[in-house]
């Protein structure tokens, strides 16, 4: 292994005051127009840094964050990650194809004590997760291969539980997805002798996909339906979609209440029984921790389960490697090794990281390679402002001005060598659709970071202002090929609740000192971040990270 240990940097002995990194979360660089709710906004801080402070744009989606391909939006995962670590690896989304490809997801161990479980039982294989193809967490394909898959080895009964997005891909687009699945069920359905079914479901933000803590009842909602069973009935996914719509017109697909889906007598046909396996088939784990936490953790304490199934449970990847969470999983996630976090403890550099509950993984443990961990307790302090649990269009700055003010006791309290920080609210307000409320979630940014620059300039800091992907830039849905708003029924621009494809902005505000973006970097992207902050620290980057933005 090679050693943690940097040299100095060639040129540059480091700045003498602290580097802060401010992560805007979902504020890229989109077209100018009124849909555009970043640049609709106010934002008398950011405008000046884009002329003052030497400035570029970063890639934020596609291969630039290793992702399959460029037509896949960004996301704050994979945004963080590239931040964190330096360098570009292969992410969820393409080693999952991979291992489909190439069949080695099917020969692993997990997969394949998943059909022996089922099979030796006779209970149902059950597949949970994300409902799209948004590639964020999940992705269609995948379940649809592992269906063929199950059916092929003669597993006789499959039950599926359906999370419904509308967040990563168009916001009432659940139908799309539901004929599909419903398609490829009854493919495996008529050839005689097999039972495949979709047995439960709901919105990705009303039940099972929470994160970092932040609402534990929706979990609760989940395992209710998925695992006992317990909810309003429908005859079918189809029609329980319909219906809730229909009741209430103005609800978008993340929102959906949950249901379970119940045979003609009115009995759940899915729930999860002793004796059955359970694949939870989100790559991503973020949302996927606490639910598999509620199926493996022995002395679980966070709702009351009832009796807990006896089930042989997976995930398509382990979704933390300190916490071995879950312990089967059926493909490897990305070996994220040798992050800035873990190259500036050793350095003997402090580090201070900051969020809202919302966020407050993105700067941890995503930025750490997906490590729930510290790695060195005395040299890292991070700290989290709770987020509302009310919706986030409903109070649009959220906690920015909290973030703001613990960073800035840190700051002054000259404790610290790197500060990182993510603002939450052009992502979180971005997802609702609504764009005003996203102008506002904006300007909330843009005054934190107004009262971030007076106190880096008196220690004599640097602060690099990015973000991890886009987001409040593009708040209705453009028509591929013209670029025009796509309108709904009465005319009105469709509100977008998805990240975009656009690049986000880099500034270096570094008063006292002459930085310049080096031009000469190929096709800059979030993971110049690393070499960027160790060359402002005064240390050279290990050769395989990607160079520093800085020239010098
Ligand atoms: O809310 C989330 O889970 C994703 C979108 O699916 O957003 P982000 O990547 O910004 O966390
Ligand atoms: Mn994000
Ligand atoms: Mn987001």
């Amino acid at each position: 292994m090679s050693s943690l240990v940097l040299p100095k940097h060639r040129s540059f002995p480091g700045v003498s005051g602290p580097v802060v990194v401010v992560v805007m979360d979902g504020i890229g660089v989109g077209k100018h127009n009124d849909g555009n709710a970043v640049w609709l906004a106010r934002t008398p801080h950011l405008d000046w840094l884009a002329v003052n402070a030497p400035s570029t744009t970063l890639a934020a989606h596609g291969k630039a964050a290793g992702l399959p391909s460029d037509d896949d939006m960004g996301n704050s995962e994979v945004g963080h990650n590239a931040l964190g670590a330096g360098r570009v690896f292969d992410q969820g989304a393409k080693l999952v194809n991979n291992a489909i490809a190439d069949g080695s997801l099917f020969e692993g161990e997990a997969w394949r004590l998943a059909i022996a479980r089922v099979k030796n039982t006779g209970k149902p294989l059950h597949f949970m997760g994300l409902l799209s193809d948004g590639n964020v967490h999940s992705h269609i394909d995948h379940l649809a291969a592992m269906l063929k898959a199950a059916d092929a080895v003669g597993v006789e009964k499959v039950r599926i539980h359906a999370l419904i997005d509308g967040r990563d891909v168009p916001q009432t687009s659940a139908l799309t997805y539901v004929e599909r699945i419903e398609r490829e069920l009854a493919a495996i359905n008529g050839k005689g002798g097999r039972d495949y079914r979709v047995a439960s479901g709901g919105g990705r933000m009303k039940i099972t996909m929470d994160r970092y803590e932040a609402d534990w009842p929706m979990v609760e909602r989940g395992w209710r339906l998925h695992v006992r069973g317990e909810g309003r009935g429908f005859p079918s996914l189809e029609a329980a979609i319909k219906t809730l719509r229909e009741e209430d017109p103005a609800v978008i697909d993340q929102n959906l209440p949950g249901f379970v889906i119940v045979d003609g007598s009115g009995k759940p046909v899915g729930p999860i029984e002793d004796g059955s396996a359970v694949l939870f088939f989100n790559f991503r784990g973020d949302r996927a921790i606490e639910i598999t936490r509620a199926f493996e953790d022995p002395h679980f304490d966070k709702f009351d389960r009832g009796p807990k199934p006896d089930v042989f449970y997976a995930g398509m990847m382990q979704y933390d490697g300190d916490l071995q969470l879950p312990k089967r999983f059926l493909v490897p996630p990305p070996a994220i090794d040798r992050t800035l976090g873990e190259y500036l403890v050793a350095a003997g550099k402090r580090s201070y990281a900051s969020s809202e509950t919302q966020k407050y993984g993105h700067v941890t443990y995503f930025w750490n390679g997906n490590r729930s961990g510290k790695f060195d307790d005395a040299r890292e302090t991070y700290f989290e402002v709770p987020s509302d649990t009310l919706p986030f269009e409903e109070r649009p700055w959220m906690k920015a001005s909290e973030i703001t003010d613990a960073l800035i006791a840190q700051l002054k309290s000259q404790k610290h060598d790197f500060y990182r920080i993510n603002y939450a609210n052009g992502d979180m307000v971005g997802h609702t659709g609504v764009r005003d409320a996203s102008i506002m979630a904006v300007e909330a940014v843009d005054l934190s970071i107004g009262r971030l620059l007076p106190v880096v300039k008196a220690l004599n800091g640097v602060l690099l202002v990015t973000a991890d992907h886009g987001n409040a830039d593009e708040m209705y849905e453009l028509v591929k090929k013209t670029g025009a708003f796509e309108t709904l029924a009465d005319g009105s621009p469709k509100p977008k609740t998805s990240h975009t494809l656009n690049p986000v902005p880099f500034h270096v505000y570094a008063p006292g000192y002459t930085f310049a973006i080096d031009t000469t970097v190929q096709k800059p992207g979030l993971a110049n971040m690393g070499a960027t902050v160790l060359h402002l620290l005064g240390l050279s980057a290990p050769e395989d990270y990607l160079p520093s933005l800085i020239a010098g």
